[in-house]
């Protein structure tokens, strides 16, 4: 098995399918994927070309039908070293909003008397300063996956995966959380991999873009986004050419895939 440390995630020959009572459904592959620290990965391609379960077997929820995926070096199990968000924020109901963050810092093994401090700094940090107290059926939905992002951040894992989670939020929302996360994940030790379907948020978003044929999904495109991203506004950004320009190959390619 080739192994390598110093990469977040390696996928080597990996394919992924699905066994129903109507027979297996191959779902993903054969495909060959490295992911770097510093890199913010996303993931487009048709429904169904298998971008939630490249996640899930990156996440350790799945093992391949063939081929190795690696974490760290290792056999992915769920755990601490890896943060998920999903498309629903899927939070404690019968917490409040510190206390979500209060329980992934009690898994993290951070010690108690630093949990309240933690707490209060991932709030901040998510713009939720002042809600800690509140259910988390008193916030709105955008706040609520806001707190999922910061739960998943509280053990501050080398690898971030985001399966779709900004979609049910409106296009408002949906921005002002693309440039949080722009923010909270630029730290050269770590990595995203972050599904859309959106070409625009994927553009925005991305260091690099892999575009999956339809399914079994395999690596049609893969892209690195070479956007400047400091001393630049974020409506500069999507205002640029060099954006467009990404936009419009991206966009072409998505297409060709259902074609
Ligand atoms: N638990 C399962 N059992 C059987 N088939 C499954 C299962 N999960 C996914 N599939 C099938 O595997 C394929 C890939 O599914 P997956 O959810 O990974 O795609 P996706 O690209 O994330 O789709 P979407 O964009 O619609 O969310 C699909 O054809 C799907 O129907």
């Amino acid at each position: 098995m080739a192994s390598d440390a110093t990469a977040l995630a390696d996928l080597v020959d990996v394919e992924h399918g699905y066994r129903t009572k109507a027979g297996a459904v191959p779902a993903l592959g054969p495909i060959d994927l490295r992911v770097d620290p510093g890199e913010f990965l996303v993931v487009v391609g048709p429904s169904g070309s298998g971008k939630s379960t490249l996640l899930r077997l990156i996440a350790g929820f799945e093992r391949p039908t063939a081929g190795d995926v690696l974490r760290l070096g290792g056999t992915p199990v769920p755990g601490r070293d890896v943060g998920v968000v999903f498309q629903q924020p899927r939070l404690f109901p019968w917490q409040t909003v510190a206390g979500n963050i209060g329980a992934a810092l009690r898994w993290a093994d951070v010690p108690k008397p630093d949990r309240s401090r933690r707490t209060a700094e991932l709030l901040a940090a998510v713009g939720l300063a002042e809600l800690g107290p509140r259910r988390t059926w008193e916030i709105s939905g955008g706040q609520q996956q806001r707190v999922a992002i910061a739960r998943a951040l509280a053990a501050r894992p080398k690898l971030l995966l985001m399966d779709e989670p900004f979609a049910a939020l409106d296009a408002l929302t949906r921005e002002r959380l693309q440039e949080d996360v722009r923010s909270l994940t630029d730290d050269a030790g770590q990595g995203v991999v972050f599904v859309t379907h959106s070409v625009d948020e994927a553009v925005f978003l991305a260091s690099r873009i892999i575009v999956l044929t339809d399914r079994p999904g395999r690596i049609a495109l893969d892209v690195p986004i070479t956007l400047p991203r400091k001393g630049i506004s974020a409506d500069e950004l999507r205002g640029s050419p060099e954006y467009a320009a990404f936009r419009g190959e991206i966009a072409a390619a998505v297409r060709a895939t259902v074609s």
